[in-house]
């Protein structure tokens, strides 16, 4: 297991920020947190990197806890800019995690040519675009090629370019092996990325189990005009809506044999089916309401 997130709980005085927030991540993948502002993305990135406490629950990282500091030479945290030094220049930077990491100049060079930032590495933080500080964060975050990568906002501040390249960066890594748990506001970036998608709301996880993070739904138009629904309670088949014969249900694909097995055999005769692929923007309004998107 690349990461176990079991029963957190987190309160600011009074504030509960966090409730009861379990996940796991079994393997390379990238997974992305979204969530409105607010709703405690950064402080459950922040416990489960150790730096921040939990009132309650636990973290096993690569199956040990997350305060055995053996394991932070597997994992990296990519925070927002507030972490960079103004006053240094970014080789400064990749020097320092470096020599913390205990990786070779060669390859903390690599690792900057590999983002395209070599060109401004002798320049000053405090003459930075946000991409660019952006893209010495992601720089810093793979020196030490980690298994785990963690990362706040990445998406934030980059120009279409330099977002299309670091999209591209992150699903290259998810092939070499690397998971990738990430947060984001921007809902659009997020389905070039991945398809798995935990919603946060008021410090609640809205989907825990891996069916809710299909984003596959059938819309069936059956003989029938009894409610389907019944049949259904046993299966991973969602029911989205029934109406008019027309059944949609969000299911994966190796609930669907069942599905279509469970028609037959109660004789109802399925007169169109149509596959559709829910982008992340239509499931966050799904999920938050309509007036919360657009905001
Ligand atoms: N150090 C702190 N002391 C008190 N309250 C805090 C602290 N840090 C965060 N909070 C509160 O906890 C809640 C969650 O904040 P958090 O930064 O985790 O949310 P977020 O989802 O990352 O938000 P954003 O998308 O705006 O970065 C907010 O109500 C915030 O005001």
């Amino acid at each position: 297991m690349i990461l176990s997130v079991n029963n957190i709980h987190k309160s600011y005085g009074k504030e509960k920020v966090l409730n009861n927030i379990s996940f796991d991540m079994k393997g390379p993948q990238i997974l992305a947190l979204v969530g409105p502002n607010g709703s405690g993305k950064s402080t459950l990135l922040n416990i489960i990197t150790n730096l921040l406490p939990a009132d309650q629950g636990s973290i096993s990282i690569i199956d040990k806890t997350n305060q055995d500091p053996s394991i932070f030479r597997d994992v990296s945290y990519m925070q927002d800019n507030s972490v960079l030094y103004d006053y240094l220049t970014g080789y400064d930077h990749l020097q320092f995690i470096g020599d913390v990491q205990k990786v070779s100049k060669k390859k903390v060079l690599a690792a900057a040519e590999r983002i395209g930032i070599t060109s401004f590495l002798n320049k000053k933080v405090s003459n930075y675009s946000l991409g660019m500080k952006q893209q010495l964060l992601l720089t810093m975050a793979i020196v030490n090629e980690p298994k785990l990568l963690i990362m706040d906002e990445p998406l934030n501040g980059l120009d279409p370019t330099n977002s299309i390249k670091v999209r591209n960066l992150l699903l290259e890594l998810a092939k070499e092996g690397t998971a990738i748990l990430l947060s984001s506001h921007n809902l659009s970036e997020i389905d070039h990325v991945t398809s798995n998608i935990l919603f946060l709301k008021d410090g609640q996880l809205l989907n825990e189990n891996l069916a809710d993070y299909e984003n596959v739904y059938y819309h069936f138009t059956l003989t029938t005009l009894e409610d389907p629904e019944p049949l259904l309670k046993d299966t991973k088949a969602i029911v989205k809506s029934f109406a008019d014969n027309r059944l949609v249900l969000s299911l994966n694909g190796t609930a669907l044999t069942e599905i279509l097995g469970i028609f037959d055999r109660e004789g109802m005769v399925i007169t169109d089916v149509e596959k559709k692929v829910v982008g992340s923007e239509e499931r966050y309004k799904e999920l938050f309401g309509k007036q919360e998107a657009e905001e």
